[in-house]
């Protein structure tokens, strides 16, 4: 690969090329029209496939111009065949001779000449919207664009509104090594954002570590900031084909609705959480799978899908919880009683912070069989409190001042409640039902399994531990995130999935506190 800047000299990008880039003030429509130049993936997870989907997914009318044909699967690229690009420029005038196109995404090229058909076809008829997917190599390694045609591309790239390189790809851009970090990736989105005059997309997909964030970057002060960032948590999968086509053909349409890129990324990054995150539910190839374009479709229709989803997100956090010295020594009878004491004086205010926050849940609920049982739930945890006092903690010494861990849950749990989003709160609240839920079956499970000794120091709290009462309760408190997560928009259900997971962690510390510090 040649590490020569792939971009003209600043000077050229500043002159004429940037003229022919259709002012910002464009209009926005309800069904964009939404062309996509692009190669066709024929297992339909990458190129003009993926693009036609995110288009659909997002509420535009899609359109599609094939630049190249590949022979691929999930597991590799096996053959290209370019057509000659005079067809390419034929379908692009059949479209734009009859069709108003609202905005356009660019994807893989394959050569010079097709770079060259459709800059001339761009020039001619400046859509509103020019967004520039710089491909270069497949995910499985596969080059896409012929490497003596990548002096070509850094030409295209100041036609173009909005281009989304992933790392490697912003890299070869500015004839640069890859970006190490995310701050060396944001100092390079500034550099090419400042040589094309377009606005940069900087990806973390190919990040080391538990986040994913993205960024725009604008140096000419078209966005609120010089760099925006985009926060997100990285997905566990492997499902990550066409995720750039799919993203760069959303943020397309979305723009072209909306006319503002930090809205259209905000209202684009939680979808493709979503899509990456229900990936496996397409069980497509042996390789890295497509990502569900139609999630949010597919979630509303199927009753138990959304807490299927949450519960997938429990999986690392019990784990953790299993293998915690105090649940170890509560099963085993090791535990050290000053430390069943921490536990149970925090679980006592714990439990008054909780009822609260359920009380909230009770007034936001939308009907009545949901007020009521948040209302009861909020009642049982008084009387679990009390209980506590009377039974529990009367007959031991207790530090009974609010602990760090406790402290943190309830605020977060009170910040949920005071977001004014009733699905968010009853993500937010779901793991105390869930999580001990489980694990009190698990335990109680075990110590009978054990021939529930009477020896044991902890047998009487074991054998209350799973009551059955709590576990219809936990039933229903699943159900009710379930309908409110299938009721919610994209973004809500990211925002459920992230309050929910944040209680998870939680539920862990709070096993976790009384060794650390009681
Ligand atoms: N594991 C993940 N979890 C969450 N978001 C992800 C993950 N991987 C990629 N993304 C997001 O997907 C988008 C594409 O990012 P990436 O850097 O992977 O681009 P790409 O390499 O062009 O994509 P492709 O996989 O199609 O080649 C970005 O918004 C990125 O934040
Ligand atoms: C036709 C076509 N266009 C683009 C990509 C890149 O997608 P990915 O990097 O996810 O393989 C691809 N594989 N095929």
């Amino acid at each position: 690969m040649s590490s020569a800047s792939l971009l003209p000299a600043p000077a050229a990008a500043a002159g004429s090329l940037l003229e022919t880039v259709a002012p910002p003030g464009r209009t926005s429509r309800d069904v964009p029209r939404v062309l996509a130049i692009a190669g066709s993936d024929p297992s339909g997870g990458a190129g003009i496939q993926a693009d036609l989907k995110s288009i659909a997914a997002h509420g535009g009318y899609g359109m599609a111009a094939i630049t190249a044909l590949t022979a691929q699967n999930t597991t590799g690229v096996r053959g290209v065949h370019v057509p000659p690009a005079t067809f390419l420029s034929a379908q692009l005038d059949a479209v734009s001779d009859d069709i108003q196109v609202d905005a356009v995404k660019i994807g893989m090229l394959g050569d010079a000449h097709v770079i060259a058909a459709v800059r001339g076809w761009l020039e001619k008829v400046r859509p509103g919207v020019v967004v520039v997917d710089p491909v270069l190599v497949a995910t499985s390694g596969d080059r896409l664009l012929q490497e003596s045609a990548e002096a070509a591309l850094g030409e295209l790239l100041p036609l173009a509104d909005l281009i989304t390189p992933n790392l490697p790809e912003l890299a070869m851009l500015l004839g640069e090594p890859e970006a190490a970090d995310w701050p060396a990736a944001l100092d390079q989105g500034r550099r090419l954002a400042a040589r094309t005059g377009a606005t940069v997309l900087v990806k973390g997909g190919h990040l080391n570590g538990s986040t994913c964030p993205d960024a725009l970057v604008n140096t000419a002060g078209l966005l609120s900031a010089e760099v925006v960032e985009f926060a997100g948590e990285r997905i566990s999968t492997r499902n990550s084909h066409g995720t750039g086509c799919s993203l760069s053909s959303a943020m397309a349409t979305a723009q072209a609705r909306l006319g503002d890129w930090e809205a259209s990324l905000r209202a684009v990054k939680p979808w493709l959480a979503g899509a990456l995150r229900t990936s496996g539910q397409l069980e497509v190839g042996a390789g890295n799978g497509p990502i569900n374009h139609f999630h949010h479709l597919a979630q509303s229709e199927r009753k138990g899908g959304f807490a299927e989803l949450l519960r997938a997100e429990t999986v690392a956090d019990l784990e953790a919880i299993y293998g915690l010295g105090f649940i170890r020594g509560l099963a085993e009878g090791t535990l050290a009683e000053r430390e069943f004491a921490y536990y149970l004086a925090q679980d006592a205010i714990y439990l008054n912070g909780y009822s609260r926050v359920l009380a909230r849940a009770s007034a936001l609920a939308p009907t009545e069989s949901e007020q009521l049982f948040w209302a009861h739930s909020a009642q049982q945890c008084l009387e679990v409190e009390s209980e506590l006092h009377r039974n529990w903690l009367s007959t031991r010494s207790v530090q009974t001042e609010l602990g760090p861990v406790t402290k943190a849950y309830v605020d977060h749990l009170v910040a949920a409640s005071a977001g004014g989003s009733y699905a968010v709160l009853v993500a937010a609240v779901l793991p105390c039902f869930w999580l001990y839920a489980e694990v009190g079956e698990t335990l109680h499970a075990e110590y009978v399994a054990a021939g529930a000794q009477a020896g044991h120091p902890y047998a009487e709290w074991l054998r209350t531990y799973a009551d059955e009462e709590f576990a219809a309760a936990t039933l229903r408190a699943i159900e009710i995130a379930d309908d409110a997560g299938r009721a919610a928009s994209a973004g809500e259900r990211e925002a459920m999935i992230t309050a929910f997971r944040q209680s998870c962690r939680y539920e862990v510390e709070f096993f976790d506190a009384p060794s650390r510090h009681s």
